[in-house]
C-alpha cells in the first residue's frame, strides 16, 4: 500500500477508573506495512493496547500514540483512519452485505454508482462474489467475518484493527480464512494489527509477535525469534511445547532423576532447571551410547506425520518427545533419549520448580 504508516506507542500506560492497571507503561514501535501480531494469556492487556491504537480508549497521562508521526493520542477513533475487525462480526444484522460493506462510504457520500463499483471490488477481494444481496443472518460464520473484513477495508483505513477475528469459527474453517487474511495483507500491504491468544495463528500471520504478560511487553520478534531465542521463562513456556528438567549443577553438568545434560554456565542457584522443545530431543536406538537421558515410555500419539512419546525419566515432569520414525513404542518399554545442545535454553528468570 503505497500510503501506510507506522504506529508508535511511546509510554501507554491504561489505568482504568477501577483502578485496575491493565497496561503498564509500554513502547512499541510498528512499522509501515507490517503485521504485528499481540499475543498473550487471558487478561494481559492486548485488547486494550489494539483499544489504545484504535482511539477507543486513551492512555494514562504522559503516553503517546503517534501514526506516521503524528500525535493522534487526542484523536477520538473516527478521526484515525482506522479499519476494525472484531470477533462477534458486529454487522448489522437488517442489511444486506452489500449495504453493510458500503455503510461507511454512505456516511462519506461516496455517490451510488461508484458504491456499487466498489462494493464488487471488495466481495471479490474476500471472495464473496455475487452474495451482495444476501442478508447477514443467511451467512456462515466465516462469510460473516468476510463481510466484515471487507466493510472495515471499505473506506481504505490507515491502520486495520483485528481482535480475535476467528476465534469463533470451527478449526477447519479458521485455517482457511486465515491463509486468505495472510494472503489479503501481504497483498494490501497495510499496517495491520491483530490480536490473538492462538500461538499458531499468531505464528502464521505475524510479520513480528508481540508476546504480552500481565500488562507488559515480555518480547517483540520474528515468529521464529519467539520460538527458538525465546527472551525469557515465560516466554519459552507460553510458546509451544517445552519440556524442563531441574537438577544440581556438578563439574560442567546439570544432574537430575534420570540423567544429566551439559551446563557449563554458572549459576548461584543451587537448583538449575534447562528447558528443550520436544523436537531437540532424539530417540537413541543404538544402544545407550550418547544418551543424556534414560526413561520409560509412558504413553504414544500418533500424529499422522509424527508420534508424539512421553517418556517417565523418574524426574517432576516426564519429558515430550516427537519422531517420525515408523516405529511402534509400548508403554513402559524402557527408552534412552540424546538433546541437541543447540536446542538446551536456560533462563535466570525462571522458576525452578
Ligand atoms: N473497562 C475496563 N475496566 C476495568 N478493567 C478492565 C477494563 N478492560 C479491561 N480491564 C482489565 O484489564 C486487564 C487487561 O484486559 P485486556 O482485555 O486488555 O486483556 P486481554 O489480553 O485482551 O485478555 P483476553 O484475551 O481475555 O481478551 C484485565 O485484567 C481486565 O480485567
Amino acid at each position: 500500500m503505497k500510503n501506510a504508516v507506522s504506529i508508535q506507542l511511546i509510554q501507554c500506560g491504561k489505568t482504568f477508573a477501577n483502578g485496575a492497571q491493565a497496561l503498564q507503561p509500554i513502547e512499541l514501535e510498528i512499522r509501515p506495512g507490517e503485521t504485528v501480531v499481540l499475543l498473550g494469556p487471558s487478561g494481559c492487556g492486548k485488547t486494550t493496547t489494539l483499544r489504545l491504537i484504535a482511539g477507543l480508549e486513551f492512555p494514562d497521562a504522559g503516553g503517546q500514540v503517534l501514526f506516521g508521526g503524528e500525535d493522534v493520542t487526542a484523536l477520538p477513533i473516527e478521526k484515525r483512519g482506522v479499519g476494525m475487525v472484531f470477533q462477534n462480526y458486529a454487522l448489522f444484522p437488517n442489511m444486506t452485505v452489500g449495504e453493510n460493506i458500503a455503510y461507511g462510504l454512505k456516511i462519506r457520500k461516496m455517490p451510488a454508482a461508484r458504491r456499487l463499483a466498489k462494493i464488487d471490488t471488495l466481495l471479490e477481494m474476500v471472495h464473496l462474489q455475487g452474495l451482495g444481496q444476501r442478508r447477514i443472518d443467511q451467512l456462515s460464520g466465516g462469510q460473516k467475518q468476510r463481510v466484515a473484513l471487507a466493510r472495515a477495508l471499505a473506506v481504505e483505513p490507515k491502520v486495520l484493527l483485528l481482535d480475535e477475528p476467528l476465534t469463533a469459527l470451527d478449526a477447519k474453517l479458521r485455517e482457511t480464512l486465515r491463509a486468505d487474511l495472510n494472503q489479503l495483507l501481504r497483498k494490501l500491504g497495510i499496517t495491520a494489527i491483530y490480536v490473538t491468544h492462538d500461538q499458531s495463528e499468531a505464528m502464521a500471520l505475524g510479520d513480528r509477535v508481540v508476546v504480552m504478560e500481565r500488562g507488559r511487553i515480555a518480547q517483540v520478534g520474528s515468529p521464529q525469534d519467539i520460538y527458538y531465542r525465546p527472551a525469557s521463562h515465560f516466554v519459552a513456556d507460553f510458546i509451544g511445547t517445552m519440556n524442563r528438567v531441574t537438577g544440581r549443577v556438578h563439574d560442567g553438568y546439570l544432574r537430575f532423576a534420570g540423567g544429566m545434560l551439559p551446563f557449563t554456565a554458572s549459576s548461584p542457584a543451587p537448583a538449575v532447571t534447562l528447558m528443550f522443545r520436544p523436537e531437540d530431543v532424539e530417540v537413541v536406538t543404538d544402544g545407550a551410547a550418547g544418551a543424556n537421558m534414560q526413561g520409560a515410555v509412558l504413553s504414544t500419539f500418533f500424529l499422522g506425520d509424527r508420534t508424539r512419546l512421553v517418556i517417565d525419566i523418574g524426574a517432576e515432569q516426564p519429558v515430550i518427545v516427537e519422531t517420525g520414525r515408523r516405529a511402534s513404542w509400548r508403554a513402559g518399554e524402557p527408552i534412552a533419549l540424546r538433546v541437541a545442545e543447540h536446542g538446551l535454553l536456560h533462563f535466570s528468570d525462571g522458576a525452578t520448580a
